[in-house]
């Protein structure tokens, strides 16, 4: 075998993979190597003589006939030249079965046509795969496709007319396939639905083979030399003249054999044509073909490789993100669903610790939020005199105080203290939500865990749980502090305080003194001056409280009870844990299945170029 014509059984097998892969083409989610194989297009409308060309190409009968749309999926038809020995046709959906009897051939297209379009006479792109091995043969691969028409008939969807040019034109319109222009010479050639589908997909025509059947049917003094010779129709390949049987030939059954002679005959006593005997008829097509499909193919393989190379990096990539499969033991499952615990813990602890953003959003609570909350609090008007005023004589009664207003002071302290329970419930509640927040991204950025949604779902819950607790034993906790300032006062703030009679107050001054404006206006002061006192305390202690049982134990225990409660799991709940996606399933055994195409086509690639 040389090069050459085993380059045409490389894109051979490599097509065949396809179609048992699932990859020909359309679906978009997957790359697809289908696509991007060379091969030879047939393209015609109806009665245009395609299925006549075909055959003549084989020599053999063997496509379905018949009124409406007969061809309804795309048939890949590979031709093996053999050395000999007998013919026989084999299909890729019933593997080493040698069909001899070409008549068999014919109901087996017709079945498994309506195997897949259920006999509605819908179409469809799956494609079924025929080779026929025979030494009358030249190495090529030719796709049929839907003739190309303008009406649906009986029975068949008004959509099919656009549904069959749709499918024609994805295959012409990809660069690696070569178009096989059938039209018949005793029409105008301007009115040609395979010119018109090729002059739009490929305008300079040199992916065009053009294909003139019927000449000998065109009216008595009238030739088709004008297209034949390129001057009606350009194209970069010459145009090729054939002559098929006439349905009368069909109906006498008239055999290849015989049609092939009569065919050269034809040509070579032509009066028209005789100059270009050589350059015409179906078995000169064929040569043409094969020929220019080697080349196309040789041309082409370096592309083909290093799209298969690129596609297979791709999908190795994208498999390794969608994991291995779930192990089936309970034991191993366990461990699966504590390695995915860790690595949202992981990414968790990192958004904390920096690395990812959003720790400093805490930070933030505290450098701002809480300052400027505690600035807010309205001591102004809890210290404004006639508070002051009303504060102390309530506490002094019908009995006020000798020396100083001791009740007072204490009742007017208490009233600021408990101000600051705001701001603290504030700040553990704003550390809260960014926790929350955080807990939210890190269950989104663990690649891992998409897998697994009812596990993603529960581990979430589990953490904004933790979450909660944590907020409320700091709630508790900062609380607790603020209240632990009105429970004991700073004895040295109040010592230093200068003595009201050491600054010439009158100890023994009448009760009215004492509700002076400037008295009252001193206490006002001195309770101002202890409360920011304790809230420059408060605005340093707070945050401590907070990191101390929020974050730290955020980032320490977060998911201890979950561990607690996943260990107390039998196999079938672990199971249930790791119930993945089938969206998911299924992509990872689509992109298994393409990847090992990929691969298989790699091999396949290699192995011609070792050959050489
Ligand atoms: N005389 C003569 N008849 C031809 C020639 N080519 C095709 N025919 C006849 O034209 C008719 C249509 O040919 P087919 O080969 O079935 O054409 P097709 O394009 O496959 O048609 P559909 O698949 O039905 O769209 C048949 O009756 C053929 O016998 C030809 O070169 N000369």
């Amino acid at each position: 075998m040389t090069t050459m014509e085993s380059l045409i059984g490389l894109v051979n097998r490599i097509q065949q993979a396809c179609t048992v892969l699932g990859d020909y083409g359309g679906d978009s989610s997957l790359p697809t190597l289908w696509e991007s194989l060379p091969s030879v297009v047939v393209v015609g409308g109806q009665s245009s003589g395609k299925s006549s060309v075909l055959e003549s190409i084989v020599g053999r009968d063997f496509l379905p006939r018949g009124s409406g749309i007969v061809t309804r999926r795309p048939l890949v038809l590979q031709l093996h030249k053999t050395e000999g020995g007998a013919e026989y046709a084999e299909f890729l959906h019933i593997p080493k079965k040698r069909f001899t009897d070409f008549s068999l051939v014919r109901k087996e297209i017709q079945d498994e046509t309506d195997r897949v379009t259920g006999r509605s006479k819908q179409i469809s792109p799956i494609p079924i795969q025929l080779s026929i091995y025979s030494p009358n043969v030249v190495n090529l691969t030719l796709i049929d496709l839907p003739g190309l028409t303008k009406i649906a008939i009986e029975g068949q969807p008004d959509s099919i007319v656009a549904d069959i040019e749709n499918m024609v034109r994805s295959y012409v319109e990809k660069q690696n396939s070569v178009i096989l222009a059938i039209s018949p010479a005793n029409q105008d050639i301007a009115t040609s639905d395979a010119m018109k589908l090729a002059r739009e997909v490929d305008p300079t025509g040199e992916r065009t083979f053009g294909v003139l059947t019927k000449l000998d049917l065109m009216d008595k003094g009238t030739n088709a030399l004008d297209v034949l010779e390129g001057r009606s129709y350009k194209l970069q390949h010459p145009w090729v003249g054939v002559v098929n049987r006439s349905q009368a030939d069909i109906n006498r059954s008239v055999d290849m054999v015989a049609a092939r002679r009569r065919e050269r005959e034809y040509f070579s006593s032509s009066a028209d044509y005789g100059h270009l005997t050589s350059r015409m008829g179906s078995e000169y097509l064929a040569k043409i073909l094969s020929k220019h499909l080697e080349a196309f193919i040789k041309a082409r393989i370096p592309s083909i490789l290093s799209l298969i190379n690129k596609t297979i990096d791709e999908l190795e990539m994208e498999l390794n993100q969608l994991g291995k499969p779930v192990a089936v033991d309970s034991g191993a499952q366990l461990y699966s669903i504590l390695e995915l615990c860790r690595a949202f813990d992981q990414v968790f602890k990192s958004h904390l610790d920096g690395g990812r953003p959003g720790g400093e959003r805490i930070y933030t609570v505290f450098d701002n939020q809480l300052p400027a909350a505690l600035k807010k609090l309205p001591f102004d008007r809890h210290l404004s005199i006639q508070n002051v005023r009303k504060v102390v004589m309530e506490a002094d009664g019908y009995q006020p105080h000798l020396i100083a207003p001791e009740q007072g002071y204490r009742r007017l302290i208490d009233g600021a203290l408990v101000l600051f329970r705001g701001p603290a419930e504030a700040v553990v509640d704003a550390v809260h939500f960014v926790l929350k927040d955080l807990v939210r991204k890190a269950i989104g950025e663990t690649m891992e865990l998409k897998r697994f949604p009812t596990l993603q779902a529960e581990v979430a819950a589990a953490a904004i749980e933790a979450l909660e607790r944590c907020r409320e034993e700091s709630r508790k906790f900062c609380l607790r502090l603020v209240d632990m300032e009105s429970s004991y006062l700073t004895v040295e703030f109040f010592r230093k305080l200068p003595q009201e009679f050491d600054r010439g107050g009158n100890p023994s001054a009448t009760t009215m003194d004492r509700y002076t404006d400037s008295h009252l206006r001193r206490i006002g002061s001195n309770v101002t001056n202890y409360v920011w006192m304790v809230c420059e305390t408060i605005r340093i202690s707070i945050p401590k409280a907070v990191v101390h049982n929020q974050v730290r134990e955020a980032k320490r225990s977060l998911l201890d009870n979950f561990y607690t409660q996943v260990g107390k799991k039998e196999g079938k709940q672990l199971a249930q844990l790791l119930d993945e996606d089938p969206a998911l399933m299924e992509r990872r055994t689509a992109c298994a299945k393409r990847l090992d195409l990929y691969r298989a086509a790699r091999d396949e690639i290699d192995s011609v170029a070792w050959g050489k």
